[in-house]
């Protein structure tokens, strides 16, 4: 298959080696501690609250090449974005490591925008923080305000507008840039079917320019149109990594069967 994983001769950009992720969390006390008390435990040394940990991401390892679009698939709670934030470097391993040949940039819904500010003035924020110089910004505002379909919303502050438009905006503002590395987590799944279908013409646009473009999704159709491959995630452990065509039918197979 051509367009399947991406094979010798071509860069690794993000290489995943026998990566663990485990969050730490103060565990209530019968149910009455909340958080501010636990921490008040901890300052005065009192008995120490349970600490539970979640062992969100298990031995996972893989590489990445240079034009690979990445689905990343599989249930609630089975370590997707803790994953994606990995290796956006937001999260330490605990054991394992990851190696990226570039810098990769995290598209979440999470990804930080100014509430109280307009829609412009979050495009011309967005671009300047993603180092475009003034003049560049300027050049592309047009065509980012224009891919969102925000329309007059984008003299109003963000605060106003939906999430799905949120996602949107974000959305335009970071596939604005070329990307060494680009993780987006579900931005998609917000919109529209019109805008799902402009934005995955702009994600084979970032895979083209030679870029690496992660995407979790829950939607298996995206996955499936704008992926060459997949990496399915079972409670942490990267169940199979392969074509997306292949992915997709086991795990597919594994949800009918259980
Ligand atoms: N900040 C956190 N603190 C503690 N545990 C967390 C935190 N974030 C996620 N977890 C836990 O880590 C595990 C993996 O969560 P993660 O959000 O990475 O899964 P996911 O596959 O992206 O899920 P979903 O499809 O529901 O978005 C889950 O058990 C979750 O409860």
């Amino acid at each position: 298959m051509a367009d399947s994983v991406a094979g010798s001769g071509v860069e690794p950009t993000v290489i995943a080696d026998r990566l663990d992720i485990i969050y730490k969390v103060i565990a209530g006390q019968g149910g009455k501690g909340t958080a501010a008390t636990a921490l008040r435990r901890i300052v005065n040394r009192q008995d120490r609250p349970t600490i539970r940990e979640v062992h969100a991401v298990r031995n996972v390892s893989f590489t990445a090449y240079k034009g690979d679009a990445i689905g990343v698939i599989g249930r609630n709670g089975s370590g997707k974005s803790t994953m994606l934030r990995a290796i956006a470097g937001l999260l330490p391993p605990v054991s394992g490591a990851v190696y990226t040949g570039g810098r990769p940039s995290l598209l979440g819904v999470n990804a930080a925008m100014m509430n109280d500010l307009t829609g412009e003035r979050n495009v011309v924020l967005g671009c300047l923080a993603m180092g475009m110089s003034p003049a560049e910004t300027q050049r592309r505002y047009a065509e980012i305000v224009d891919f969102s379909g925000i329309g007059d919303f984008i003299d109003l502050p963000m605060s106003t507008y939906s999430t799905g438009m949120q996602a949107r905006l974000k959305f335009a503002i970071a596939s604005a840039k070329t990307h060494d590395i680009l993780l987006v987590d579900e931005a998609l799944a917000t919109g529209d079917a019109e805008f799902r279908v402009r934005s995955e013409r702009k994600i084979k646009d970032l895979r083209d320019q030679a870029g690496t473009v992660f995407l979790v999704s829950h939607s298996l159709d995206v996955v499936q149109e704008t992926c060459n491959r997949a990496l399915w995630l079972d409670a942490g452990v990267l169940k199979l990594d392969g074509p997306v065509d292949e992915v997709i039918a086991a795990y597919i197979r594994s949800t009918r069967a259980g």
